[in-house]
């Protein structure tokens, strides 16, 4: 089997009196995107400047790239791109000289490679560093992060900050690194940022990992609200009685649901009949997977 891509073992991690990681037994596949949510405080920066050795830990085991960071330094920093939520740049240089010049730090990156990126993201390359706006610097720290296509993206809260077009093509950019067989390990305390790209998530609370959860499966058993469009009336009755729907309302040509789990059963009874148009909304995987957790902690609580 490939190597994992970052590997903790009990990893502890005190802040003189403050715990900052309790125990913390994380693995990370490669070529995997793996969304690590939690709370405020939960301990998601603290194992994140563990792995990138920006930090060391009070006790425990961590492997990145099947190396210690506390000794492989500059060639792992090479193989890795980080985004800290909060990335903070200043300087009179311009973006791109302070681009070249971090490119340089990790062994050379194509001009072309870093206009690219800019071009994508709209980043005037000109601009001197300490005229950027906000938005702007939080796009120099995309670029860095991903410009020199790093085997392992760690990002700390990426999207906190970035207006919903840099969301998006801040996805698509995450979403091309898993394609090309990238490793992305990406923290947030929302489900919804995560749940677009991630193929597992985890939840970190209390500085220890309390359960992990692939992203499909979750969307397997949640639920959403669909409503058809039929060519002719439908009854209420032929569709109540499916497995996993409920709730359905007959307007005419129209039906509306709530589907649970798998949709295999509504479609092929919508297929008896001529469908206009459908519409399924994303579920929020939010809930079912915080669900998942408080059963996880019940049972802790009953042992
Ligand atoms: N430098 C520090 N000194 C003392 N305590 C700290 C320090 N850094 C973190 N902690 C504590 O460690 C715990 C975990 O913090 P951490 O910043 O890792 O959480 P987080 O999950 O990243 O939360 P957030 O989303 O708020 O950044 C918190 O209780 C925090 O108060």
């Amino acid at each position: 089997m490939a190597e994992l891509a970052i590997e903790t073992e009990k990893l502890v991690k005190t802040y003189g009196r403050n715990r900052g990681l309790t125990g913390l037994d994380l693995r990370v596949e490669p070529g995997e995107v793996y969304g690590f949510l939690g709370p405020n405080g939960a301990g998601k920066s603290t194992t994140i400047r563990l792995l990138l050795d920006l930090i060391r830990p009070t006790s425990g085991r961590v492997s990145v790239l099947g190396a210690d960071p506390r000794r492989a330094g500059v060639a792992l920093r090479r193989r890795v791109g980080y985004l800290a939520g909060d990335f903070v740049v200043d300087g009179r240089q311009t973006a791109r000289e302070l681009l070249t010049y971090l490119g340089n730090l990790r062994g050379g990156v194509p001009r072309a490679r870093i206009e690219e990126l800019a071009d994508r993201l709209d980043l005037d390359l000109g601009r001197r560093i300490k005229g950027l706006s906000k938005g702007n610097r939080q796009k120099v720290g995309v670029v860095q992060a991903f410009m020199h296509e790093p085997e392992l993206l760690i990002l700390d809260e990426p999207t906190s900050g970035l207006d919903p077009f840099l969301q998006q093509e801040f996805l698509s950019l995450v979403r091309e690194a898993r394609a090309d067989g990238r490793t992305v390990f990406m923290s947030s305390h929302v489900m919804s940022e995560v749940q677009q790209t991630a193929d597992r998530v985890g939840i970190i609370r209390e500085g220890r990992l309390v359960t992990v959860a692939r992203v499909e499966e979750l969307r397997e058993q949640a639920v959403r609200k669909v409503e058809i469009h039929f060519a002719d009336p439908v009854t209420e009755t032929e569709f109540s009685v499916l497995p996993g729907v409920s709730e359905v309302t007959v307007t005419g040509t129209t039906l509306r649901c709530r589907l649970e789990g798998r949709a295999d059963a509504l479609v092929k009874a919508a297929a008896g009949h001529t469908v206009v148009g459908l519409l399924s909304e994303e579920p929020d995987l939010e809930e079912i997977f915080f669900g998942y957790y408080a059963r996880e902690e019940d049972t802790r609580v009953a042992a």
